[in-house]
C-alpha cells in the first residue's frame, strides 16, 4: 500500500484522533498556513520568456507584491504556502548562481572540482570546523561562508558512492529544485539525447526521450518536451546547449555518472527524481512531523536525503535497514551532523510505518476543524489533505476541488501522480499513399489500409516484446503502449520515422480541426511539431502546412522531424511572433483584396468565392488559409503527470499572464482565417480560463465566428462515466451530428465532447493527457 492510501486508511475521524496522533496535534495546532506549507520551493516565479509576456505588460512580472485587501481562503493559503517557500529558500542560503559545468585544466571535465560544486550546493552554509560549532552549539552553523573545510568534505568522493544511482538522483533533484529544466535531467542520459537526436525531437510535442521506470516490468517514461508547458522548453541551440551543460555537472549527462549506470540503475534513478520530485510535499509533510523541524529550514542536501529515503521507504517499500546509504551520503555531501538527523528521522518513519503510525494531515486537526465536516473549515480541512496527501500545491488542489468536487479532485491529483501512459501515433505518411488514404478516412473507425498499417505495425511491436493495445480514441492511428518504450526507442522505430510519440488527446486535437488533403494550412505555434506532422499524415502529403513558431530552434527540431516523416515537402516553417506576423499579413492581404475587389465587383458580392456555410470564400491571391490551429502556450496542468516538477513551477500568477497571452494569440491566429475557414483553438491545459473562458469571451468580440460544435462518432466501447457524455449527445442533436456536416468536419468520440460542443479531456476521465479544443468557423461574409 503506498502512503496515499495509507494515509486515508488511517484517516481518524474527525474529533477522534488515536494516540499516536494526538501528541502531534497538540504540538501543532496552528493554522493551516503554517502547517501546510512547507515545500514551494522549486518554483520559479518570475517567467523570463519574452512570449510568456502579454502585450502591455512586456516587462517580465515582478515576484508578487503582498496583497493588501483579504483573500480567500484557498488563496491565503497559497500565498502562505509561496512566501513560506521563497523565504526558506533565502534562509537556507539557496543560490540562483546557475552552475557551470567545471572544466579541469586541459578543458575536460574536472570531477573533483564538480564534487565540490556540488557539496557546495548541498550545503551552503558549511564553513570550516561547522560541525565542531555545530556540537559545541547545539545548533547548526549560521555561517554564511561558502567555503568547505571540513576534512570529511575535502576529501575527495569515493567512485563508487558517485556512480551510485541514489546520488545521481540527489544531484539530479537539486537542479530541479534550483528551477531547472526537470526535462533536461530526466531525459539528458546519453541515451536519450541520442535517441531523440536522430529523430529531431520525437513528435508528440518534441521530445528528448528517455525512460524512467520502476523496476520489474512496469515501466514510467518521461517523455521532456512532449509536455506543452507553454513552451518553454528549447530543444537546442546555443541556451539549450548551455542548460545541458549545467544538467550534466549535476550528473545528467557527462562526468561519467549516468553514463555508467547499467539499465536497471538508469531506470531506478528515473524513478527516485521523477517519484520525489512530485511527491515533495508529501514526503516534506512526513519529514517535518517526525522531525518537530520545518525541512525548508534544512540545508537543501538534507531535505532532499530525507525526501529520497522516505519516498524509498514509503513507495518503494525498501527495507530500513537499507537506508543507510542515505545517511553515509548526508555524511559526505552535506556534513556528518547532519546525519544524524536524517537517521533519526529515517529510522523514526521505518517505526511508524511497521506500526500504522504514518502521521497525516488528518492527525493535525484544529478544534474548529473537527467539529465542522461542513462549511469553511470543513473545506480547509478537506482541501489540506487533499494537497498534501497528494502532494499539489494548494492553490491547484483549491481550483480542482472546486470545479470537480471531492471526489472528482481528488481522483485526478491521484492520477497526476501515477505513472505516465504513453501513445504512439503510426505515421500513415511514411507508409506510402495507400495507409495515408485510409488513414485520412477521419471518423471512418471502420478497417482498410489505416488499420492494416496500425495492426502490421502492433505485431511487429509486439514481436519486439512492447506491450501495445489499440487505441480506444483514436483507432487504427494511434497505440497505447503499456510497456516495452524503451524497446520500441531502442528499435528505432521513432527514428525511421515509422512511429511518434504523442498523446492521444493531442490526436484528437487534429481530428477536431480535420485537416483534409490539398488545403492550405496554418499551424500557429507549431513546433516541435507534433500536431504539424499528424495533420500531414490525415492531408495523405497532399496540401501545403505554414508551421510558425517564435522559436527558431524548435522549428529546426519539427524541419527534421518533417523530413524523417516524409512531410517536408509540404511544411514550409516559419520562425515568428504570431502577433506581429498576423498584423502584417493581414494588412497585405487587406491591400490585395482591395485591388482584387477593384478588378472584379463580383467578388465583393461572393459570386466568384463559392460561398455559403462550410465553403472556404479566398480571392485567387489571398493570404488567408483555410485552416488555423492555434495550439496556445498553457499552464500545461493536463500534462502533470508526465511533468513532474510543472506543478511547482506554476503559480497563479503564470495563469493571469498565459491566460492574456492566449487572448492576444487567438485575435491574432483569428485575422489569418480565410472566410467560411476553421480556426481551431487548443491547450494541453484544464483551466477554464485558458478554454472554455477564452473561447466565449473570444466569440463575444468575434460576431464574425461562431462555434462549430465537435461531431460525435458513434461511441467506443467500455465508455467511462465521463462527465462529458451526455454534452455529446446534445451536440449531436445540435445539428452536425446527423450527418449533415459530416463530410466537412471529422468526428471525435462522443465521450470527449462537452456539453457546449468543446473537446476535452482530463486524465482520470479519459486515461489520457488533459486537453481542451474548440472548433471555430469564420463566416462566409
Ligand atoms: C504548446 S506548444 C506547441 C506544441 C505544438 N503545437 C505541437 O503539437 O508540437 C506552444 C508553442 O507556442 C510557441 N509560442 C509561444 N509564444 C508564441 C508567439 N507569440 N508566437 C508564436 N509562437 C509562440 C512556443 O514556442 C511553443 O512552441
Amino acid at each position: 500500500m503506498n502512503v496515499a492510501n495509507r494515509m486515508r486508511s488511517q484517516l481518524p475521524a474527525a474529533g477522534l484522533l488515536s494516540a499516536a496522533h494526538a501528541p502531534t496535534a497538540i504540538a501543532h495546532r496552528h493554522p493551516v498556513s503554517r502547517t501546510v506549507l512547507v515545500s514551494a520551493i522549486g518554483s520559479d516565479d518570475t517567467p523570463t520568456k519574452r512570449f510568456l509576456v502579454p502585450r502591455g505588460s512586456r516587462r517580465a512580472p515582478e515576484p508578487s507584491q503582498p496583497v493588501e485587501q483579504p483573500l480567500p481562503p484557498a488563496r491565503r493559503d497559497e500565498r502562505a504556502h509561496r512566501e513560506e517557500g521563497r523565504s526558506a529558500r533565502d534562509g537556507a542560503g539557496y543560490s540562483r548562481d546557475k552552475p557551470q559545468r567545471r572544466l579541469g585544466p586541459q578543458g575536460g571535465f574536472d570531477r573533483r572540482r564538480n564534487e565540490e560544486h556540488v557539496r557546495r550546493k548541498f550545503n551552503p552554509n558549511s564553513s570550516p570546523n561547522s560541525d565542531e560549532r555545530e556540537e559545541s552549539n547545539g545548533s547548526r552553523s549560521q555561517s554564511s561562508s561558502n567555503e568547505l573545510h571540513t576534512s570529511s568534505q575535502d576529501a575527495p568522493l569515493d567512485p563508487l558512492l558517485t556512480s551510485s544511482p541514489r546520488y545521481l538522483a540527489l544531484q539530479q533533484l537539486l537542479r530541479v529544485e534550483e528551477g531547472g529544466a526537470y526535462v533536461g535531467l530526466v531525459n539528458g542520459s546519453p541515451g536519450g539525447w541520442a535517441l531523440a537526436g536522430a529523430q529531431g525531437q520525437g513528435q508528440g510535442q518534441g521530445g528528448r526521450q528517455g525512460v524512467e521506470g520502476g523496476e520489474g516490468d512496469e515501466e514510467q517514461l518521461e517523455f521532456g518536451a512532449e509536455l506543452d508547458d507553454g513552451g518553454e522548453e528549447e530543444e537546442s541551440g546555443p541556451r539549450q546547449q548551455q542548460q545541458r551543460r549545467r544538467d550534466s555537472s549535476y550528473g545528467g549527462g557527462g562526468g561519467g555518472g549516468e553514463a555508467s549506470l547499467d539499465p536497471r540503475s538508469r531506470r531506478l534513478l528515473k524513478e527516485l527524481v521523477a517519484g520525489v520530485t512530485r511527491l515533495q510535499r508529501r514526503l516534506d509533510f512526513l519529514a517535518s512531523r517526525l522531525s518537530n523541524q520545518t525541512p525548508a529550514d534544512w540545508e537543501p542536501g538534507v531535505r532532499l536525503v530525507l525526501r529520497l529515503g522516505l519516498f524509498e521507504l514509503t513507495e518503494r517499500q525498501l527495507p530500513p535497514h537499507a537506508l543507510n546509504e542515505h545517511v553515509q551520503l548526508t555524511k559526505v555531501l552535506v556534513r556528518p551532523g547532519a546525519a544524524a538527523l536524517v537517521n533519526g528521522v529515517l529510522r523514526a518513519a521505518g517505526r511508524a510505518l511497521a506500526a500504522g503510525t504514518l502521521p497525516t494531515p488528518e492527525s493535525e486537526l484544529t478544534v474548529a476543524d473537527s467539529s465542522s465536516s461542513s462549511g469553511s473549515a470543513g473545506n480547509r480541512a478537506l482541501l489540506r489533505r487533499l494537497a498534501i496527501t497528494h502532494s499539489h500545491p494548494t492553490w491547484l488542489a483549491a481550483r480542482w476541488l472546486r470545479r470537480l468536487g471531492p471526489d472528482g479532485a481528488e481522483a485526478l491529483l491521484a492520477r497526476n501522480n501515477t505513472p505516465p501512459v504513453y501513445s504512439v501515433r503510426v505515421n500513415t505518411l511514411a507508409a506510402g499513399p495507400t495507409a495515408g488514404a485510409a488513414g485520412a478516412a477521419a471518423g471512418g473507425g471502420g478497417s482498410g489500409g489505416r488499420d492494416a498499417l496500425a495492426g502490421a505495425v502492433a505485431a511487429e511491436l509486439r514481436a519486439a516484446g512492447v506491450k501495445v493495445e489499440e487505441s480506444r480514441w483514436l483507432p487504427g492511428e494511434f497505440l497505447r503502449v503499456r510497456s516495452g518504450l524503451q524497446q520500441l526507442l531502442a528499435e528505432g522505430f521513432v527514428t525511421r520515422g515509422s512511429l511518434s510519440v504523442q498523446d492521444e488527446s493531442a490526436g484528437l486535437v487534429v481530428a477536431l480541426l480535420d485537416p483534409q488533403p490539398g488545403d492550405r494550412l496554418l499551424d500557429c505555434c507549431a513546433a516541435p511539431g507534433g500536431k504539424t506532422l499528424f495533420a500531414a499524415a490525415r492531408m495523405r502529403g497532399r496540401g501545403s502546412i505554414t508551421a510558425l513558431d517564435v522559436s527558431a530552434a524548435r522549428l529546426r527540431a519539427l524541419r527534421r522531424a518533417a523530413e524523417v516523416a516524409g512531410a517536408a515537402h509540404m511544411v514550409e516553417t516559419r520562425a515568428a511572433d504570431l502577433r506581429e506576423w498576423a498584423a502584417e499579413v493581414a494588412a497585405r492581404e487587406a491591400r490585395r483584396a482591395r485591388e482584387f475587389r477593384r478588378e472584379d465587383d463580383e467578388w465583393e458580392r461572393g459570386g466568384s468565392g463559392g460561398g455559403g456555410r462550410g465553403g472556404v470564400v479566398r480571392h485567387p491571391d489571398s493570404l488567408l488559409y483555410d485552416k488555423v490551429l492555434l495550439d496556445a502556450p498553457c499552464t500545461g496542468t493536463g500534462v502533470l503527470s508526465k511533468r513532474a516538477d510543472l506543478r511547482w513551477r506554476r503559480t497563479p500568477e503564470h495563469l493571469e499572464q498565459l491566460a492574456a497571452l492566449q487572448g492576444e494569440l487567438l485575435r491574432a491566429a483569428a485575422q489569418l482565417v480565410a472566410p467560411g475557414g476553421v480556426l481551431v483553438y487548443s491547450t494541453c491545459s484544464i483551466e477554464e480560463e485558458e478554454n472554455q473562458l477564452q473561447v466565449r469571451s473570444f466569440l463575444e468580440r468575434h460576431p464574425e465566428f461562431e462555434l462549430e460544435p465537435a461531431t460525435p462518432l458513434g461511441p467506443t466501447h467500455g465508455s467511462p462515466q465521463s462527465p462529458s457524455a451526455s454534452g455529446a449527445a446534445a451536440a449531436g442533436r445540435r445539428g452536425r451530428g446527423s450527418g449533415g456536416h459530416r463530410g466537412l468536419s471529422g468526428g471525435v468520440p462522443a465521450e470527449v465532447i462537452t456539453e457546449e460542443g468543446f473537446v476535452a479531456t482530463l486524465p482520470h476521465v479519459h486515461d489520457t493527457d488533459g486537453a481542451f479544443a474548440a472548433r471555430l468557423r469564420r463566416l462566409a461574409r
